[in-house]
């Protein structure tokens, strides 16, 4: 089997799902050397192949596609920090779109049954109209990375139909875990909570406190994954947790899993909300919230998330806490 991206949050998981099954795995990686160390993934050494590929260099993935030469694909590089698609449109193009294009190519010349999930994203929905979002949800991006996730996803659909080849789609919505980076909400929080508790920071600064989100753990999600790529027909499954929450929810989810007060009352006698806001974080309203309706995951794959929210947000706390060497009282 084929990771692309084995490095990354959902690749370490998958690799890990795939090896206890007594698969073998075969990952992509942008530079071999020291990268599943540097990743928290030293327990993987030894244990799976790596191939270098840059989702930029169009030749790079051919090559690591054809030397795997794998009966299941599953692209997951990708950039994946949203507000970064701002800044750059192109790259975030040529990586995900570009890239998505050249990994089915190279799959569809290597070999005629090499089934391929691609990993979207619950950001294709954008100005939805509807929410939850379902498969068929209208599609209208609202960040180049939306789009960009969109081409590839329309892509699978594209080359599903035309060569009535085995590609999946995967519309991913949020999904965490100890080993997400701390650039993303929930780990920035469950990080900057497990800092006060360490007496290492007084606040934690944020932006919208308002925005919905629909959290599952990363290693459901690439349950789900696999389940998809395996069934009997190839298709799009939204793969979420169907559960609303707000930044606000996870923050107070945090504080609670960390036993630390979010209202402190300050040496003037006056109570102060230990988070912070700063419009630097703070994203424009979506009115259309991204929650996931997974019920054909579930009917057709018999999928089911094992992980609630408030276990979730209790394991990310517990092992930033444990990172810090505090104990939980
Ligand atoms: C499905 C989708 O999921 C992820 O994209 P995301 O939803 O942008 O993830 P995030 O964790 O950066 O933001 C979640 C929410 O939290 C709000 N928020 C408030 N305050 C802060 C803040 O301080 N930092 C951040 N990062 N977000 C904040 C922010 O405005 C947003 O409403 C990626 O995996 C992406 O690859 C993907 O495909």
């Amino acid at each position: 089997m084929l990771i692309t991206g084995i490095t990354g949050q959902d690749g370490g998981y998958l690799a890990e799902r795939l090896l206890a099954d007594g698969d073998e795995v075969v990952g992509t990686v942008r530079r071999a050397d020291g990268a599943l160390a540097a990743a928290g993934l030293g327990h993987l050494e030894g244990r799976v192949e790596l191939l270098e590929a840059d989702l930029l260099d169009g030749g790079s993935i051919r090559r690591a596609v054809v030397d795997a030469g794998a009966e299941e694909i599953y692209h997951l590089a990708a950039p994946t920090f949203v507000p970064d698609s701002w800044r750059d449109p192109t790259e975030v193009t040529t990586a995900v779109a570009v890239g998505t294009a050249t990994v089915l190519a190279a799959a569809g010349e290597l070999r005629g049954d090499v089934r391929v999930l691609v990993a979207s994203s619950s950001e294709i929905f954008g100005d939805a109209g509807v929410s939850p979002q379902a498969e068929d949800a209208p599609k209208r991006p609202r960040s180049p990375y939306g789009v960009a996730k969109l081409a590839a996803h329309g892509l699978v659909g594209t080359l599903r139909a035309h060569h009535g080849r085995f590609l999946v789609s995967a519309i991913t919505f949020n999904h965490e875990s100890p080993r997400r980076p701390e650039r993303f909400l929930p780990r920035k929080v469950t990080a900057g909570v497990a800092a006060i508790a360490a007496g290492r920071e007084q606040t934690l600064t944020l932006g919208d406190q308002a925005a919905v989100r629909d959290w599952s753990h990363a290693r459901d999600i690439v349950d789900g994954m696999v389940l998809a790529l395996r069934h009997d027909e190839p298709g799009d499954y939204v793969l979420a947790s169907g559960i609303p929450h707000t930044v606000g929810d996870l923050v107070d989810a945090a504080f609670a899993a960390a036993g630390v007060e979010r209202i402190v009352t300050g040496p003037d006698g006056v109570p102060r909300d230990r988070v912070v806001v700063d419009p630097r974080f703070v994203r424009p309203p979506e009115q259309w919230p991204p929650v996931g309706d997974p019920s054909r995951a579930i009917e057709t794959l018999g999928w089911r998330p094992q992980v609630t929210f408030d276990d979730l947000v209790a394991e990310m706390v517990a092992a930033d806490l444990e990172r810090l060497g505090v104990e939980r009282a």
